[in-house]
């Protein structure tokens, strides 16, 4: 297989770090800026492989897209109806939000379409977005079983509906927005879990009329999209790594630069605070209409606590780094309502598991979530099951082990955190390439 990295054991993290660009946001950005009037520029965009996979379907459907630097695009909108038929099927890689976002915005154009995935996202459950979209008239295919790829008829009419969401999915509430742009009358979707709100943030920054709070948003389709510029605040994700290591190593004390926080997203910045972290927000400010600032961390002990549940759905992303943080606290950390885990890029319950285990921590695992009970890491062998996440949270658990950790297959960390280790590198950590 692919690429393994040799982490760790790790001195402590000083100094200050920025982080890439935030990959929901980037995805969007440019989804919206390609169906706007006029050319919309984006700064601070991920150069990620999953963000560079949506741009790269868009391309295929004529969109003329000018990268003059590194983290900036120029998208010349095609306008709400200017989108060509593709000429072959369209990639989304390794990026559920890519297909499922994509799904809506193209369930109601007049052409047909094919969205596939590497396979990874090949298993991952599409039936959550194909059904509210075939309720609005849609005419989509699945794999057995709602796999991908989708084979999406176009030339339909969409009716706008009041979805009231089974999961708490920001990627199935944005699928149906997305296809209520096009769809007669309005289109309401209703949670019970309130999840990121980016989508409808950025509709209104490109004058759609959209009303929205949290549990709830609601638009009437048949206008159309004003192109604007866009400033991708920094990926909480990806910082989230960085705010967990230097917690765990001692002496360590970093900032971290105008770091994204959407309340939406900084559901372990609670949950590591109430196990006894100390981040410091500095800087506040605000940032392509995000709340940013600049995080203080200082290594501080951990305690494990009952992780609430009305976090889960504000940390989705952050569960492979915060069992590395149970692992390293006094007690045991309780995980429940998290079953969203099993189909991430891979089953994040199972796999963060499964690696602790192979490293000294014990783990019981139920349907929904895991106890995992604190412990002293050693070092050994990991697999990351291809899941980016997976891989740079053992590289965190490493500069906690007595030994180094091998990872295995982490190429996948390109989708999200394309030079996670040079800039892991610089700040502290011992991660590189096995030889
Ligand atoms: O809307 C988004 O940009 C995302 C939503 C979440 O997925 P779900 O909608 O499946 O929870 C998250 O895990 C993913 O990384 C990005
Ligand atoms: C789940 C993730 O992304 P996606 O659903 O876009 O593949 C992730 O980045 O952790």
């Amino acid at each position: 297989m692919g690429l393994d990295w040799i982490a760790g054991p790790g001195a402590a993290l000083r100094g200050e770090m920025d982080i890439p660009g935030d990959k929901s946001v980037s995805h969007r950005a440019v989804m919206l800026a390609a169906i706007a009037d006029g050319a919309s520029r984006i700064d601070g965009f991920l150069e990620g492989e999953d963000t560079r996979a949506t741009a790269a379907v868009f391309k295929r459907m004529g969109v003329r897209i000018d990268a003059p630097s590194d983290g900036v695009r120029i998208v010349h909108g095609a306008g709400i109806d200017g989108l060509r038929a593709p000429d072959a099927p369209l990639d989304c890689g390794n990026a559920g939000t890519a297909m499922r976002l994509l799904a809506g915005l193209l369930c109601g154009q007049d052409f047909d379409c094919d969205l596939v995935g590497d396979a990874s996202l090949s298993k991952r459950p599409m039936r959550r977005v194909i059904d509210p979209l075939l309720r609005m008239g849609a005419r989509i295919e699945a794999a057995d079983g709602g796999l991908p790829p989708l084979r999406i008829r176009g030339g339909g009419k969409l009716r706008g509906i009041d979805y009231a969401a089974e999961v708490a999915s920001a990627q199935v509430k944005s699928a149906v927005l997305l296809a209520g742009l096009r769809a007669s009358g309005e289109t309401v979707v209703r949670e019970a879990q309130p999840t990121r709100d980016y989508s409808e943030r950025m509709l209104a920054a490109f004058g759609w009329p959209i009303e929205f709070a949290p549990g709830i948003a609601r638009l009437p389709g048949g206008h159309r999209l004003r192109a604007t510029d866009i400033a991708v605040p920094a990926d909480f994700s990806s910082a989230a790594f960085f705010i967990v290591a230097a917690t765990l190593v001692p002496g360590s004390e970093l900032l971290l630069k105008n770091i994204g926080l959407n309340p939406r997203r900084t559901g372990l910045l609670h949950v590591l605070r109430a196990m006894g972290a100390d981040i410091a927000e500095e800087k506040r400010g605000v940032r392509g209409g995000e709340p940013v600032a600049d995080l203080r961390v200082r290594h501080a002990r951990l305690r494990g606590i009952d992780v609430p549940v009305a976090h889960v759905a504000d940390m989705i992303d952050e569960f492979p780094v915060l069992f590395v943080a149970a692992a390293c606290a006094q007690g045991t950390t309780r995980v429940r309502g998290a079953a969203e885990l099993r189909v991430k890029e891979s089953d994040r319950l199972a796999t963060m598991a499964a690696g602790l285990r192979g490293l000294g921590i014990g783990v019981d695992e139920t349907a929904d979530g895991a106890d995992v009970h604190g412990g002293t890491l050693r070092g050994g062998y990991v697999e990351s099951h291809g899941d980016h996440r997976v891989a740079m949270a053992f590289a965190v658990a490493a500069q906690m082990s007595r030994e180094r950790i091998r990872i295995a297959d982490v190429a996948n960390v390109a989708t999200s955190f394309p030079d996670f280790g040079e800039r892991a590198n610089a700040v502290g950590l011992q991660v590189g390439p096995a030889a």
